[in-house]
This record gives structure tokens, sequence and C-alpha cells, in this order.
């Protein structure tokens, strides 16, 4: 559960006087996420998500965020829309965060994907690039690459600690990776944390994206990789082949991905389980005390992490480079 910061009944009641949508009925912590504090807030006026950003996100990057899920719902993006108060702010200050309330997307998570499931993720994630065209703010991703260094850093001697020989591991791949990361690929807002708990199903169809806090500009077949990840192994850590085609022939059949970025999804995939193992060891390193948060496991990612080492192309993904919109 993710509450770093409490807020009170008559702190929350004081600051809901600034918007249009009624009075506190009841509001609580809610029991997922690992990032921000969220609080589902129900008040006469309906029932609305109450972020305050805590310490990942920048304050500066807020209107990025704010202005993407404007402009995502403005192409057709099924996704929350922060709420405007009176005067129009869409930001404010709660026990001392930034926050936003924002509209509530019904719909339910999936904890294990199917392969259906992967498929509409893929169609959902490239119908989500093409939006992402023409947004006007621009964020570089600060967990790309050049970010995962620090993180390292941050961990420090303390990563052995997690498991034997896990800092050689990351330092290997580390110095691979920033010396042969894809440069010259097609570019745009990407979502970069598309995982099964920020997308939401109902009646057996995708219903609606959320979480739009990592959102970033970056390769777009990096977000495609973030996804092989998240979506595609199974809980004993296989990938799933069907679950890869799926996800992969969802994606192609809104976005056909040229044959650059399927042969770079091999080194992109390893991209992004090293950005997640890294950023789940940092926390997992680093639980604040007497925070409502489960950190997730770093470990799940370097058994990731290993099977793309061992893999010889995107075939073994279930795609095959001439299948790519320039073949
Ligand atoms: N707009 C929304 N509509 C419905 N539920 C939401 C919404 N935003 C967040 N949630 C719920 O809150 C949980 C945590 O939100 P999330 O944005 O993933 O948090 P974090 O950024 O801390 O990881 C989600 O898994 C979901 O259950
Ligand atoms: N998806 C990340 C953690 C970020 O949490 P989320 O609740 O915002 O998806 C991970 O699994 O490490």
């Amino acid at each position: 559960m993710a509450v770093y910061t409490d807020v009170s009944a008559a702190g929350l009641s004081e600051y809901l006087a600034r918007y249009d949508i009624g009075t506190l009925v009841s509001f609580h912590g809610i029991a997922e996420g690992v990032e921000n504090s969220n609080f589902l807030v129900q008040t006469t006026g309906g029932t609305f998500i109450l972020t305050l950003y805590e310490k990942r996100v920048d304050p500066t990057d807020l209107p990025f965020f704010i202005g993407l899920m404007q402009h995502l719902a403005a192409g057709g993006i099924s996704c929350p829309q922060p709420v405007a108060m009176r005067d129009g702010e869409t930001l404010g200050v709660l026990a001392g965060r930034p926050c936003a309330m924002v509209t509530f997307l019904p719909g339910v998570s999936v904890r294990r994907p199917s392969a259906a499931n992967c498929g509409q993720l893929g169609e959902a994630m490239a119908k989500l690039h093409l939006a992402g065209q023409g947004f006007a703010i621009t964020r570089r991703n600060a967990l790309s690459v050049s970010g995962w260094r620090p993180l390292f850093e941050t961990a420090g001697a303390r990563t052995d600690t997690v498991h034997p020989g896990l800092a050689a591991t990351i330092a290997e791949e580390l110095a691979d990776l920033e010396a042969h990361w894809p440069a010259d690929l097609p570019a745009g807002v990407i979502h970069a944390d598309l995982f099964p708990d920020n997308a939401f199903f109902l009646d057996e169809a995708l219903s609606g994206i959320i979480d739009f806090y990592f959102a970033c500009n970056d390769l777009l077949a990096y977000d495609v990789a973030v996804c092989l990840n998240a979506w595609c192994f199974e809980a004993d850590g296989a990938f799933n082949a069907t679950k890869g085609r799926a996800l992969l022939a969802g994606y192609q059949s809104v976005r056909p991905l040229e044959t650059a970025e399927i042969e770079a999804l091999p080194r992109l995939a390893r991209g992004a389980a090293l950005r997640f193992l890294l950023t789940r060891l940092v926390d997992w390193l680093n639980v604040p005390e007497g925070a409502l948060v489960r950190p997730k496991d770093p470990l799940e990612y370097l058994k990731k992490l290993r099977f793309h080492r061992a893999v010889d192309s995107a075939r073994d993904y279930g795609i095959a480079a001439a299948a790519g919109a320039d073949a």
C-alpha cells in the first residue's frame, strides 16, 4: 500500500472547498502503487482520485503530466482527467505535498494477463504513442540509460546484500548498455511504466490507462520493451512467447515497428529490465520508516535481464525483423 503522507478529514474537506465537486463523504488510502500517495475520495458530487506527489516526482514536471492526460483524452485515449478547481487550477498543495484530483476510471487491472489482454495492451500502447504526437510539452526520461548509474551508486555496497554477485552483473550490463544504447529510433511520448496494474479492463476489453507519472519523451520501442517485460513473463520467470507475439501483433496492428526498432528490441528489453531492477533495488534498500508500502522484488527483474541476455534476436519475442513497416 502506498501512503507516504497522511491526510486528515478536516484538511481534505478544506481543500475540497476549492473545487466544485461537492463535499466530502468518505476517503481512504489506496492499497496499490508504490510511487505516490493515492486516496479514493467520495464526495456528494462523485468519486475521485487524489494523488499527493512524492519523492520521485519533480514538481516542475507536473504541468507535463497534467497536460499529457488532457492531451491524450482529447486524442481519444481513455485516461484519468485532472479536475479543475473553481479558479481553473488543476494543481494544489495538501499536507505539504503538491497534489491533483483526477477523475476515477472504472475497470480492474489483471494480475495474470492472458494473451488476449497482451494483444489489447499492445494495441492501446500504439494508440497512445500516436495520440502523444503533437503534445507541446516535452520531458526527458530521467530514468533512461544516463539515469541508471546514479541509481546503482545509490544502492552502492548494499547491492550484494540483496543477492550475491548482483553488483557485478549490474556493472557489466550497465557498461554494455551505456556503450551500445540505441539512439536513432522513432521517439515520442511514452508511458514508460505501462505495467498490468496501470491498465484497466472491463467486460474483457481494455477500458483505460492510468499512472502517467513516469511518462516522458523517449524511444517508442523502449515502451514496447518495458511492456514485454511487464506483461509477457510468467510467475515462474519464464517468457511466454504467445503473449509476446500477441502484444507485438496488437501494437503493429496500429503502428508497425520499423526494422531497426525490431532489431533493437533485445537490447531495449535488457535496458528496460535493468531500469526496473535498479529502481526496485534502491526502493528495497530504502523503505521509508512508517510508510505503508510493499516494495517490489528486484530479483524478478534480474531473472528477466538474464533471459534477454540469452536472446538471439527479436524472433525470440515472437516477431521477425522482416515483418517491420519498412520491410
Ligand atoms: N484514475 C483512477 N481511477 C481509478 N483508480 C485509480 C486511478 N488512479 C489510481 N487508481 C488506483 O490507485 C492505484 C495506485 O495508483 P498509481 O497511479 O498506480 O500509483 P503510483 O503512482 O503510486 O504507483 C492504482 O493501482 C488504482 O487501483
Ligand atoms: N511499475 C514499477 C513500480 C511503479 O509502480 P506503479 O504502481 O506506479 O506501477 C515496478 O513494478 O517496479
